[in-house]
């Protein structure tokens, strides 16, 4: 038996929520083969828990990029990119792999830590990643500074984003409004520069949602590997972070990772999709 091959270009969190780790386990627990080429290691310290990015030599990078497009990978995913070398990298690992299955996570903060990586990524990020996503995962604030329109605080207004991030090239555009969009359900808005999907599942109230966007990407990426469509990966990744976030737990004082495996063992809270009307100028 054969599987698919998916390959993450992203950090470690040494916590071990989000991150590669947190998409190694969604990969996994999808079936598929992952790989990692990491770019940073993120460690936090044991009394503050605030985070330190420490990037790898880029030649590393480079080696591990090789090593895995080798052997031919299916689908890939970024996450913490934290230079403009690096995203470069990342654009050109995506372009060689010749997969047309790319998810872009565009990582700009970690929950919990207000700290932007490096503002000039995002310019980087529009100019070398946008144009090859099959599919964009932005939270409110990446959408608001991929689309240069400050935070959506609306539908509406998460439409405009999402419009300006389609035009940027990306073939379709996820914000997700999670916990942070005023909205009793946790409501992440889908584009793919035809139609406007809402999905909506339970919001849960627990703050133990460490590696949430990461474990959606991953499973985005998972299922597109997987052979599934855009709309379908989108529709049952929602449900796996659902799942996940339903069943988080307290990894110490500082942090609550999701449970990245909880949707095959506990079952997922119910996803609905709803076709909404263009808002904007309506
Ligand atoms: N409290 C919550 N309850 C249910 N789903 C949530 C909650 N918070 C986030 N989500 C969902 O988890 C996924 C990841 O979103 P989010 O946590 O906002 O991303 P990020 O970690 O990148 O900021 C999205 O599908 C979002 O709607
Ligand atoms: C290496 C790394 N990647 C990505 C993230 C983003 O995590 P989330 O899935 O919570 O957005 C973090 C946050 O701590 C991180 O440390
Ligand atoms: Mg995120």
């Amino acid at each position: 038996m054969t599987l698919k091959k998916t390959l993450t270009i992203a950090g470690s969190d040494t916590s071990a929520g989000a991150g590669m780790q947190a998409d190694l386990k969604a990969f996994q627990e999808h079936g598929t083969y992952g790989m990692v080429a990491l770019t940073v290691v993120v460690t936090m310290d044991p009394i503050t828990w605030s985070h330190t990015v420490t990037p790898l030599p880029t030649d590393l990078l480079q080696k591990q990029i090789d090593t895995a497009l080798s052997t031919g990978v299916d689908a890939i995913k970024t996450g913490m990119l934290s230079t403009e070398e690096i995203i470069q990298m990342a654009s050109q690992a995506i372009q060689s792999s010749g997969t047309d299955k790319v998810v872009i996570d565009p990582v700009m903060v970690c929950k919990g830590d207000d700290e932007v990586l490096n503002p000039g990524n995002t310019t980087a990020m529009v100019n070398y990643l946008l144009p090859y996503a099959t599919v964009v995962t932005p939270n409110l604030f990446e959408a608001g500074q991929l689309a240069g329109t400050g935070t959506p605080k609306s539908i509406e207004e998460m439409q405009a984003a999402a419009v300006k991030i389609h035009e940027l090239g990306a073939k379709n555009v996820v914000i997700k409004g999670g916990k942070a969009l005023v909205h009793d359900k946790a409501v992440d808005l889908f584009y793919n520069g035809q139609e406007f999907k809402l999905l909506e599942s339970e919001k849960v109230t627990s703050t133990y949602n460490h590696g949430a966007g990461c474990t959606f990407a991953a499973s985005i990426c998972a299922n597109l590997a997987n052979g599934l469509s855009v709309e379908e990966s989108v529709i049952e990744a929602k449900e796996f972070v659902s799942a996940a976030i339903k069943h988080g737990w307290a990894l110490n004082d500082h942090v609550g990772p999701v449970m990245h495996g909880a949707k095959p063992r506990f079952g997922a809270p119910k996803v609905t999709v709803t076709t909404i009307p263009n808002y904007i100028n309506a």
